[in-house]
């Protein structure tokens, strides 16, 4: 199976502003790109252009999933093409309830969904989505979300943030298990680098500046990125 995810030369104006230029990534199937930046440097966009939002306009380059160009395809198209995403900050709708939610976008009895007990989300089923849930419920939530429909390619925008430390490693152990089993190509932004903890991830590279750089290990990366700032990316190209 064709998984992977392929961006060539690519070019995102959101509100006739450039947040990306001529950037080029590839992940293959089963492996892991951890992407670091600095605040506003367009790593949320990034994952906005895969999924083809609105008012994220790409005017140079393409975007390959699983072999086939998917820019002319609408969000809904992309999603059902195998393509899922945990936002940063995800909405909250009163009168949909978590288990409706499930089982509108996987038409399954969510009760049968494994990721129910593994994500220890049982309580927040029939409760409306996200409302009034605590920033670790609310991610526990998203990523049930996510994993029940089996994603082919996994974004993942800050899934730790506002997360506790244990939960941190139950979200990262049922993540890694999940990416691993099915050999799921995956990007996750993080500026903590806990996820580096629970997840076997190959690679990793920084957004600066609109384009990507030291692209290198993912602990190599991040060690850098702490002990000298991301000032130092600029002048690195990685590998
Ligand atoms: N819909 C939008 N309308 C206007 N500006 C936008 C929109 N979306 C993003 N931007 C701008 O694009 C730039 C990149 O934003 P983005 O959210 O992609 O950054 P980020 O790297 O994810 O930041 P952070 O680490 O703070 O989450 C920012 O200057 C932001 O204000």
């Amino acid at each position: 199976m064709d998984n992977s995810l392929k961006i060539e030369n690519l070019t995102v104006e959101v509100g006739g502003r450039v947040i990306l230029e001529d950037l080029n990534l590839e992940i293959s199937p089963g492996s892991t790109l951890v992407l670091f930046g600095p605040n506003g440097s367009g790593k949320s966009t990034l994952i906005k252009a895969i999924m083809g939002f609105e008012n994220y306009a790409i005017t140079h380059g393409k975007i390959v999933f699983g072999g086939e160009v998917i820019n002319g395809l609408s969000t809904d198209e992309r999603a059902k093409k195998g393509i899922g995403v945990l936002f940063q900050n995800p909405p909250k709708i009163r009168g949909i309830k978590l288990r409706q939610m499930v089982e509108l976008v996987t038409r399954r009895p969510a009760q049968e969904d494994i990721f129910v007990d593994k994500l220890n989300v049982g309580e927040l089923m029939d409760r409306d989505l996200n409302v009034n849930f605590s920033g670790g419920e609310m991610k526990r939530s998203e990523l049930l979300q996510v994993l029940s429909q089996r994603p082919k390619l996994l974004l993942l925008d800050e899934p730790e943030s506002g997360v506790d430390i244990e939960n941190i490693a139950m979200m990262g152990r049922v993540l890694n298990a999940f990416i691993r089993e099915h050999a799921v190509a995956s990007l996750i932004i993080t500026h903590t680098g806990y996820v580096l903890d629970y997840v076997d991830a190959q690679h990793a590279c920084v957004l600066m500046d609109r384009d990507i750089r030291c692209y290198d290990d993912p602990r190599k990366v991040f060690e850098d990125i702490r002990q000298f700032g991301y000032e130092k990316c600029r002048t690195c190209r990685g590998q």
